[in-house]
C-alpha cells in the first residue's frame, strides 16, 4: 500500500504529479492548516482576558450540559455573579487594573469549581457557573468557600481595594427554561431586580 509522504520499494510516492519531499511538505502544511483551524474554533469560544471560555463558548458547553440533565434527570444550577463597583474600580484605579480584578476573580472560580463545571466570563464584570448533575446546590456554602479564597488573593495582592462579588442563583426547570439562554435571562432579571 502507498502512504502519502511515503515510497514504496520501487521509489514511488502515492501522489505520482509529486516527489516524496513535495508530499511530506504537502501533509506538513495540511497538519499546520488543521492546526491553525483548530486554534481559531477555541479563541473564538475563549475570553482572551480571562481564558475562561466567553458567552460563545460557556452557551454551548452549558447547552450539552442542560440536553446531559434533561435527559439523565439530574439538576442543574445556574450562578450568575457581577463584581461591586467595578466600573467605580475601573474609574478610580484605571482599566489595567480593572482587567487585573477580572483576571483574579476568574481565577477564584476555576480554583472555586469542580472540573466538570462549567464556568465562563459573559462581558464585563459579569461571570457564570453552571453546576451540574449535584443534588441540591448550597449557594451560601459556595459563597463563603469563594470568600475565602477572594480574601486570600485581596490579601497577598497589597492593593488599594478589594474584590467582592454578588451572586444569585436559578435552579433549572425542564419546563420552565427550555434552553441555556432562558436561564440565563432569568438570572438576568434576578441580578437587576
Ligand atoms: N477593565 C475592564 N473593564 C471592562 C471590561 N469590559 C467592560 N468593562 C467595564 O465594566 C464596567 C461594567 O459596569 P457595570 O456593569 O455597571 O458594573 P458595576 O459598576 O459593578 O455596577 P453593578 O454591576 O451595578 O454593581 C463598565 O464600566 C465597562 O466599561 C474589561 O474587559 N476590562
Amino acid at each position: 500500500m502507498l502512504i502519502p509522504g511515503k515510497t514504496d520499494k520501487s521509489g514511488r510516492s502515492a501522489n505520482p504529479l509529486l516527489t516524496p519531499q513535495q508530499e511530506r511538505e504537502r501533509l506538513r502544511d495540511l497538519a499546520r492548516r488543521a492546526e491553525q483551524e483548530l486554534a481559531g474554533v477555541q479563541m473564538a469560544s475563549m475570553d482572551e482576558l480571562t481564558l475562561l471560555s466567553n458567552r460563545h463558548g460557556f452557551t454551548a458547553l452549558a447547552r450539552l450540559g442542560l440536553n446531559a440533565c434533561r435527559e439523565v434527570g439530574t439538576p442543574a444550577t445556574l450562578l450568575y455573579f457581577t463584581l461591586d463597583e467595578f466600573k467605580r474600580m475601573n474609574y478610580l484605579y484605571g482599566r489595567a487594573k480593572g482587567d487585573d480584578a477580572l483576571k483574579t476573580f476568574a481565577d477564584v472560580l476555576r480554583i472555586g469549581f469542580r472540573e466538570n463545571d462549567v464556568v465562563g466570563r459573559l462581558e464585563g464584570d459579569r461571570f457564570v457557573a453552571l453546576l451540574t448533575g449535584s443534588s441540591v446546590v448550597e449557594i451560601e456554602a459556595i459563597k463563603a468557600r469563594l470568600d475565602e479564597i477572594l480574601d486570600e488573593r485581596n490579601a497577598t495582592a497589597h492593593r488599594s481595594y478589594d474584590i467582592r462579588f454578588r451572586v444569585v442563583q436559578v435552579e433549572y426547570d425542564p419546563i420552565v427554561h427550555d434552553s441555556i439562554e432562558d436561564l440565563l435571562g432569568e438570572a438576568e432579571r434576578v441580578m437587576s431586580r
